[in-house]
This record gives structure tokens, sequence and C-alpha cells, in this order.
């Protein structure tokens, strides 16, 4: 059996986190999901959903076997207890394969780090984008002051 890891916020999912993990899973035999925990979202406003909603959402798409919360404070507690054969990371996700694969080999984590392929919208009003849901929302529903019902 492989054992694929993918990770990420997964806030508001979109059917830009189905491809990734439909993209992530065909790695190996067993996908495993982990959710970043609020307090790791540095780098974009933090999500909206709590991180038990964000799982649960992950743990019903059908290329996920089993999803987790990830650790609050070390990301590495999650991999060394589900020991991958692979970690696949997001098409746009900062992270550094060669930083990672550092710090997996330090640890004596025998895994390789792929990266998935990204998608492209499939129709001129798609949104693959958390953020561009939030800001869609932000500016159409608003709190009335442009007019609208708040
Ligand atoms: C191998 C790996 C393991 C991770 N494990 C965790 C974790 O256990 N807990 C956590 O909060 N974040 C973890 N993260 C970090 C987040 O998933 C990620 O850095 C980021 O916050 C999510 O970014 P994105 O949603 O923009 O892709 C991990 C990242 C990597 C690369
Ligand atoms: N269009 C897409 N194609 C492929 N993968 C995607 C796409 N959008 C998001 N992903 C992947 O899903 C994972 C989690 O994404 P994340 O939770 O950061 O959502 P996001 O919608 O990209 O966030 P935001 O747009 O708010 O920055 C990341 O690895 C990211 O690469």
């Amino acid at each position: 059996m492989t054992r694929v890891v993918a990770q990420g916020t997964f806030d508001l999912l979109h059917p830009g986190h189905v491809h990734y993990l439909e993209d992530a899973a065909t790695y190996g035999d067993e996908l495993h999901a982990i959710v970043a925990r609020r307090t790791n979202v540095t780098h974009k406003p933090a999500p909206v959903l709590c991180a038990r909603q964000r799982r649960d959402m992950v743990a019903a798409l059908a290329a996920v076997d089993e999803a987790h919360l990830g650790d609050p404070e070390d990301v590495f507690v999650p991999i060394e207890r589900l020991d991958p054969d692979v970690i696949v990371l997001g098409f746009d996700q900062h992270h550094d394969e060669a930083a990672i694969a550092d710090a997996l080999a330090a640890r004596g984590i025998d895994c390789r780090v792929e990266r998935a392929s990204g998608r492209e919208p499939k129709y001129d009003d798609e949104l693959l984008s958390s953020g561009d849901i939030v800001d869609r929302i932000v500016r159409e529903r608003g709190d009335g002051s442009d007019g609208t019902p708040g």
C-alpha cells in the first residue's frame, strides 16, 4: 500500500480543492488529508470555518480515505504518525520541496515530495479560490451599504 498525504486549509471547498485531492490520490493507494489549524494559516486571512468542519468536509470527498486535524505546533507530528510514502504539495503552495525533503530526512522519514497539477476554471464564472469566494460574498451580499439587503 502506498500512502499519500495532501494538506491545506480547505476553507469553503471549491473544485480546485477537489482537483488537488483527486490528483494527489493518483500518487498511491490511500490518501490522507491534513487540515491546517487556524494558527498556522499566516500567509492569508484566517479561515472562515473552524478546523473540525473543514476536516469533516474534506473527509466526505470520494478521493480522501481519511482527513486529520493538523497539529497546532509541529507540522511534522501528523507526518511522523501517518508515515506516508509520498507528500503531494498543491500546485501553488508556497512550501519548498527541497526544504521539506531535508526536514523529512532529518527526522528519519523516508518519503518523497511531489507537486500536484493546477486546474483552470471550466467556465467563466467558476471560482477556484476560497479568498475569491469570500470577496464575492462581501461584494454581492455585503452589509447593505450598496443598497442590497444586508
Ligand atoms: C508536509 C506538511 C504538513 C503539514 N502539517 C500541518 C499540520 O499538522 N498542522 C497545520 O496546522 N498545518 C500543517 N501544514 C501547513 C499548512 O497545511 C499550510 O502551510 C498552509 O497553512 C495551508 O496553506 P494553503 O491552504 O494556502 O495551501 C503542513 C504543511 C506541510 C507541507
Ligand atoms: N485551481 C486549483 N487547482 C489545483 N489545486 C488547487 C486549486 N485551488 C486550490 N488548490 C489547492 O488546494 C489546496 C488548498 O488550497 P487552499 O485551502 O489554500 O485554498 P485556496 O482556495 O487556494 O485559498 P485562497 O484562494 O484563499 O488563497 C492547495 O494545495 C491548493 O494548491
